[in-house]
């Protein structure tokens, strides 16, 4: 299994999140946003940090990236495309996911830990999380999640809320956290299951996280074998 995982300028994630992915039965990669061909990944991974800079706005400049074509041809033959906080941003600058993520509801950077529930817990990012509830770090000043009501109807109604906060610290509509596109195979989310993976790090509920998208992956690889 090959995962890329996204290095844009301002990238400041992208060593934890391959760091992570080794710990699963995946190969990772890390692939410059340069780059114009991810056919040979399984899965892509767009990680959290400040790409170039967040000027403009979070993920404004970075939708322009050579890479985005080929995120779009992913997206069209289905491949799992996963953003964690600046990569959920990028992914709603693009147009990939619904709604947009503004500055936190109280301006300023929140570095915490927070409570998570579990919305729905079929989907590729969530089907092996043997709770409804659980923590996960986060660290953004622009998670505020904002999508107007009829879309939020057609998420709800499509079950395309994946997480939401127990306890919303930025203020997001519904107490949104994470949700995929309508197909499923996009996902993006503000808190960061790769800083949650070893006890060594005094949280490993970002596991499940990652044993999902590794159980559907082998899913969908036996599925094209029979
Ligand atoms: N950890 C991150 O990815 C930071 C997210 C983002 N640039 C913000 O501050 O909102």
């Amino acid at each position: 299994m090959k995962a890329a995982v996204i290095s844009f300028p301002g990238s400041n994630c992208d060593y934890d999140m391959y760091y992570a992915l080794k710990n699963w039965q995946i190969t990772p990669t890390i692939v410059p946003a340069s780059v114009t061909d991810l056919t040979a990944y399984d899965v892509i991974f767009l990680p959290g940090g400040f790409s170039y800079g967040d000027y403009l706005r979070t993920g404004a400049i970075a939708q322009f990236s050579p890479i985005m074509q080929a995120l779009q041809t992913a997206n069209a033959a289905g491949k799992l495309i996963i953003g964690i906080c600046n990569g959920f941003q990028i992914l709603t600058e693009a147009g990939l996911l619904p709604g947009t993520l503004q500055t936190n509801q109280n301006p300023g950077f929140i570095c915490t830990t927070t409570a998570l529930h579990i919305v729905n817990s079929t989907s590729a990012f969530s089907s092996a999380y043997q709770k409804t509830d659980i923590n996960l770090p986060i660290a953004h000043g622009e998670g505020n999640y904002y999508i107007d009501d009829e879309q939020l109807s057609q998420l709800k109604a499509n079950n395309q809320i994946i997480f939401t906060y127990n306890d919303n610290p930025n203020g997001s509509v519904a107490n949104i956290a994470g949700v995929t596109n309508v197909a499923g195979n996009v996902f993006g989310m503000m808190p960061h299951p790769e800083r949650a993976v070893e006890t060594i790090l005094n949280n490993t509920d970002g596991q499940a996280f990652f044993t999902s998208i590794i159980n559907f992956l082998n899913q969908k690889t036996e599925a094209v074998k029979a």
